[in-house]
């Protein structure tokens, strides 16, 4: 597993060609964008987290049935101070960095008071976040980092914090039709208060308005959930949206803000100051959009953690959501890289197994209903939501499926009825050994997989004209552990889930975590310039709004 986890992976600036077999769709023309860690180790320091490493950007880039391949750092200022000072400086997820060891006991405690409200990394790994016609690398804090989607160079660091108070925002935006950013970030005692705060960004700004970075100088505040608790606000990796609904779930998975205001002093990571209250509920929030006002009525469910929304749609007066749930946080345990690196099998077993499941919130809740009645009258789904004495609302889930992780779906369905959920299969163990497709229909599944092969999140591009939510193609970035076998982009029929080709590069290519495809665009191979003056027209994010 040290190929995977513990090695840095060597950048592949200039693109490499790949040995295509199968048959590429010649409807498929875009580029791959995706990120990752690709860099654990700098100089003699170690990260502990693999969420720690720093981000490496790679693109698939296809164009006529070819595919060629490039990587790169994110020139973040994280990466900047590491890589000068040759040795990690800046504090990551689970690693507490210390940036000047030589300095006198004045300056040392001058140091730790700056850091009490510390200032986070612009490390972006996660993800990529489209804005109007802008491109970001993001993260979990405060910054994102704008990229050039075609030679992969970073741009400009942008703080959100400029443009609305969060301290911390997802790195699972979503986006409508128009290509309008929905997104939502937490702000921490700002004014005596904790709160969530969900902001738009959108994706077209009037002429005359167009100066600096665009889109997010007009970001705007569209709704706030006060936190249970000032000081323990919850930890999320995403949230829902339906056409008229957002979902957004306060789980028992917690931050401790004063732990975190000392943590710099004690020498602890940001994540030992996340824990689990498995004596705690979930708390479900539903914002009506029209309105911008959350539901009154209080929707709660057991303790669980959440950190990919799959998809949520309204039924029958009813508001659907579909969750990959664990019983406990010991996800984020298992990529400690010492667990990862040694002994894989033993060390890494999650304790509960990621499950689908659905959950089901009456949207109109009948004041005289019987305590103790269930409240969802749907005959697609046996989730349940039973009144209680205090008009609170207890909602139990219909279990889907077990072992998947990494979902995606026709983005055109997000917030619809939908069908077909793409994922990566994990069951005991974190790391994904297959690729597959969910039929939450008939319950059944097809699935993608080959030995040493580890492949990444699955993402579905739709065939132009598309009638059917499974018309489409699926593309996963696949690394080998086998010596003799390159890494390569597969190609799978998303209906059959056959394969239709695979492009393998002779490349160091690292497991990645997240990204998008951008319908269209390509760059020229050799000159590395957008090619067809087609940069960046229109995009899909696993994929839908054409902008
Ligand atoms: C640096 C930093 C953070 C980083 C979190 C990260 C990097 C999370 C990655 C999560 C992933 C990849 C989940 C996949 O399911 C926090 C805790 C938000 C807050 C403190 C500073
Ligand atoms: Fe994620």
């Amino acid at each position: 597993m040290d190929i995977i986890f513990g090695r840095n992976k060597k950048e592949q600036l200039e693109p490499v060609r790949a040995r295509v077999t199968g048959k590429i769709p010649s409807w498929l023309q875009g580029i791959l964008l995706r990120n990752g860690p690709g860099m654990h180790t700098v100089g003699e320091t170690k990260y502990n987290h693999w969420f720690d490493g720093l981000a490496l950007l790679h693109s698939f880039m296809i164009r006529d049935g070819e595919v060629y391949y490039r990587s790169k750092y994110l020139r973040s200022d994280t990466y900047n101070a590491n890589i000068e000072a040759n040795r990690i400086v800046v504090s990551e997820f689970g690693t507490m960095a210390y940036p000047d060891p030589c300095k006198n006991i004045f300056s040392k405690a001058f140091s730790y008071l700056s850091h009490t409200i510390p200032d986070f990394t612009d490390n972006c790994l996660i993800n990529i976040m489209k804005c109007g016609e802008d491109f970001y690398a993001t993260t979990e804090t405060n910054y994102i980092r704008k990229i050039n989607p075609l030679t992969l160079e970073t741009l400009e660091k942008v703080d959100y914090r400029k443009y609305v108070a969060v301290n911390l925002a997802t790195s699972h935006p979503h986006y409508d039709a128009a290509g309008n950013v929905l997104n939502i970030g937490t702000s921490i005692v700002d004014k005596g208060k904790t709160k969530y705060v969900i902001f738009k960004i959108p994706a077209t700004v009037p002429e005359d308005r167009k100066k600096g970075p665009r889109p997010l100088k007009h970001t705007e505040v569209f709704c706030s959930i006060a936190s249970c608790s000032l000081l323990s606000p919850s930890y999320y990796h995403s949230f829902g949206v339906t056409e008229n609904y957002i979902v957004f779930l306060e789980q028992p998975f917690r931050m401790d803000i004063l732990k975190m205001a000392t943590a710099y002093i004690r020498g602890v990571s940001w994540a030992s100051c996340l824990a689990f209250h498995r004596e705690d509920k979930t708390y479900i929030h539903v914002i009506d959009q029209r309105t911008r006002e959350p539901v009154l009525t209080k929707f709660y469910t057991d303790p669980m953690v959440v950190f990919h929304h799959v998809n949520a749609y309204e039924e029958g007066g009813c508001l659907l959501f579909d969750v990959i749930a664990y019983e406990d946080s010991s996800l984020y345990e298992l990529f400690y890289l010492a667990h990862l690196n040694k002994d894989f099998e033993e060390n890494s077993r999650l304790t509960s197994v990621p499950t689908l499941k659905r959950f089901a919130v009456p949207l109109h809740v009948d004041k005289n209903a019987d305590v103790g009645s269930n409240l969802i009258k749907l005959v697609s789904t046996t989730a349940r939501a039973l009144k209680e004495k205090d008009d609170r609302i207890y909602c139990q889930p219909e279990l889907l499926c077990e072992g998947l992780e990494l979902p995606r779906i026709n983005y055109a369905h997000n917030g619809k009825p939908y069908r077909y959920v793409y994922a990566a299969e994990v069951q005991w163990n974190p790391i994904p050994t297959k690729v597959i497709k969910y039929d939450l229909l008939t319950k059944s599944s097809l699935s993608w997989g080959e030995a040493h092969c580890w492949p990444a999140e699955p993402l579905f591009v739709p065939t132009p004209g598309a009638q059917d939510e499974d018309d489409g193609i699926i593309l996963s970035a696949i690394i080998s552990t086998d010596p003799q076998k390159l890494p390569f982009l597969l190609v799978l029929d998303a209906k059959t889930f056959t394969e239709l080709a695979r492009a393998s590069v002779d490349a160091d290519m690292h497991l990645d975590l997240h990204g998008l495809f951008i319908p269209g665009a390509s760059w020229d191979a050799g000159k590395q310039t957008p090619a067809r003056g087609e940069q960046g027209r229109s995009v899909d994010h696993g994929v839908a709004p054409r902008t």
